[in-house]
């Protein structure tokens, strides 16, 4: 089976941690130590996401005295491709003695005239309290907005239309490669008047470049990886259930917030209406039991799955 697995930022930095480079390398051998088996098993795409690593490099950049200009964001999230792409590389040879591993620095073709971009939505960097935030908004033209209990800058983030370099994924894949890709959404570019690729600021979600990226293989499943079990019906409330089987009608129906599960649930239900493939949003600890059926919120178009990954 061919999977696409997304990896959310809390796999790769929780709330709280420093943003160091030992702290994240351990948790990507912790992700990597439960990815292992899926891909002695299956052809394996994992993408990851950026918010936190893209924001510390926007700070340096906009601190650093040698520059005149900071740089942009498509180049922030090349560098964050390249650096959490190089520890994903490592990770995963480490503990796939022999298998080839290829990390490939991708763009996701985005358009000029998304409106995302004066509406930014895209949590980046660290949280903060509210008048902090506020404070470092006055003074460094951010945009903020709450994320839960905190506050942090946002960036706007376009809709994925698609990943460019799909094609030599395809390949890597076929050839027996796992790929880490998409990683940040993938850097965003437009295509200009003269067909020409140009770099925009902005950060992509990389649920939703994942749900397109998975259409545009032909994958089988989307896995999207988060550090909650299960999408919860009443969430946050004393009656949180969680959902084990819906169909994508069912999940969009709840009211989900835009900065966190709202994306997640949106890129696995676009996925299964688009291709009739499987969706699971679950705990990255979990991955072998969602394949099962026995963990996480399993989408399918019937809302039904017996755990065998092949199509109604
Ligand atoms: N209905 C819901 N069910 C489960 N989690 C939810 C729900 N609504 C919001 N969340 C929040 O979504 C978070 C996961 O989204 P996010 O923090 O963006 O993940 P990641 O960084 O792993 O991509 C959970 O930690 C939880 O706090
Ligand atoms: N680019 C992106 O979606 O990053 P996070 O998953 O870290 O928010």
């Amino acid at each position: 089976m061919r999977i696409v697995v997304a990896l959310g930022g809390n796999a790769l930095l929780q709330r709280g941690q420093r943003p160091d480079a030992d702290v994240q390398e351990a948790n990507v051998r912790r992700a990597v130590a439960a990815l292992a088996p899926l891909a002695a098993e299956h052809e394996l795409v994992v993408t990851h996401g950026n918010g936190p690593q893209v924001g510390v490099l926007a700070l340096q950049s906009a601190s650093d005295p040698h520059l005149t200009t900071p740089y942009p964001f498509d180049v922030l999230g090349a560098q964050t491709q390249g650096m959490i792409g190089y520890w994903l590389l490592q990770a995963m040879q480490n503990a796939l003695p022999g298998r080839h591993i290829a990390a490939v620095i991708n763009q996701t073709l985005v358009a000029a005239t998304d409106p995302a971009f004066d509406d930014p939505t895209k949590f980046v960097g660290e949280v903060y309290e509210r008048a902090e935030a506020e404070r470092l908004a006055a003074e460094r033209g951010w945009a903020v907005r709450a994320d839960g209990d905190g506050w942090r800058r946002v960036v706007g983030s376009p809709r994925p239309l698609r990943v460019v370099e799909t094609p030599l994924i395809r390949l890597l894949l076929e050839s027996g490669a796992v790929v880490v890709c998409a990683g940040g959404g993938g850097v965003p570019v437009v295509r200009n008047e003269s067909g020409h690729l140009d770099g925009v600021e902005a950060v992509v979600d990389k649920d939703l470049t994942s749900a397109a990226l998975a259409e545009a293989l032909d994958a089988d499943a989307l896995l999207v990886l988060t550090d909650v079990g299960a999408v919860m019906r009443d969430f946050g409330t004393p009656d949180q259930a969680p959902i084990t089987r819906e169909t994508p009608i069912g999940l969009r129906a709840l009211d989900l917030p835009k900065g966190s599960m709202g994306p997640k649930v949106e890129a696995v239900c676009r996925f299964v209406e688009l291709t009739g493939g499987i969706g699971i949003i679950g705990a990255l600890d979990d991955v072998s039991s969602m394949i099962a059926g026995t963990a996480g919120t399993v989408v399918t178009p019937s809302g039904r799955y017996d755990g065998s990954l092949a199509r109604a």
